[in-house]
């Protein structure tokens, strides 16, 4: 059975205090970090690379952190980003050709992989990859910017891919929170980032908990159906 993660993601945090916040998210409860990576090519938007991913590492040393690689040619920073102490490496599959030598290279270099969809690409691309990789993000945004109106009409790809794969981690990235939490987990996702919501609120910790009880009874509703 999948199990619930809630994934702050930093990219609308304060940029100045980057180790603290991540601290403050571990703190609040956080399960992973996800750091989003931008090149201004693949999306309309620059953030950081692997520099600033390793200069965090020593600010929560026993974190997981997921890279989430809104880059064209992700296989290029595989290295550099393990080097940085990188867990979860999750790429786009409309960033690359070779999508089985970026899944089978970053495998390699010893991190867990993700493969990601945007919200104009089929579901069904994922398909021949699902048993090679672990997490499949699935965007309710068009990736770039956080803030953004979650897409709800993207649950049909959530849901499509946990009737097939009820293990699979399934991550949803934009616009969530509360008030979206509800139909990410009915849908079956398991892995959720979320940005404003958590990052915003004077009280992360109790976000973070709302996002999890939904999920969690989620996938126990789930389990008993089953
Ligand atoms: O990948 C992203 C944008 O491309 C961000 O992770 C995402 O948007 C999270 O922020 P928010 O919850 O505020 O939407």
């Amino acid at each position: 059975m999948a199990v619930c993660k809630i994934g702050p993601s930093i990219l609308n945090s304060d940029l100045a205090n980057l180790g603290a916040e991540c601290q403050r998210m571990v703190s609040s409860g956080a399960d992973y970090l996800h750091l989003d990576v931008m090149d201004g090519h693949f999306v309309p938007n620059i953030t950081f690379g692997h520099p600033v991913v390793k200069a965090l590492r020593p600010c929560v040393p026993n974190a997981m952190l997921d890279v989430h690689m809104m880059v064209q040619n992700p296989e290029k920073w595989v290295e550099e980003m393990q080097d940085a102490g990188v867990n979860h490496y999750t790429f786009h599959i409309e960033a690359i050709e070779d999508v089985g030598g970026c899944i089978r290279k970053i495998r390699e270099a010893g991190m867990q992989v993700g493969i990601g969809i945007k919200p104009l690409t089929n579901v069904d691309v994922v398909l021949p990859f699902v048993d090679l990789v672990d997490t499949v993000l699935v965007m309710t945004v068009e990736p770039g910017f956080g803030g953004q109106k979650f897409m709800d009409d993207m649950m049909p790809k959530v849901r499509y891919l946990r009737q097939r794969y009820p293990k699979l981690d399934i991550e949803v990235d934009g616009g969530v929170g509360p008030s979206t939490i509800q139909a990410c987990a009915e849908a079956g996702a398991n892995m959720i980032v979320s940005g404003s919501a958590i990052m915003k609120s004077d009280v992360p910790r109790e976000v973070i908990n709302v996002l999890k009880g939904a999920v969690e009874e989620a996938l126990q509703k789930s389990q008993l159906e089953r």
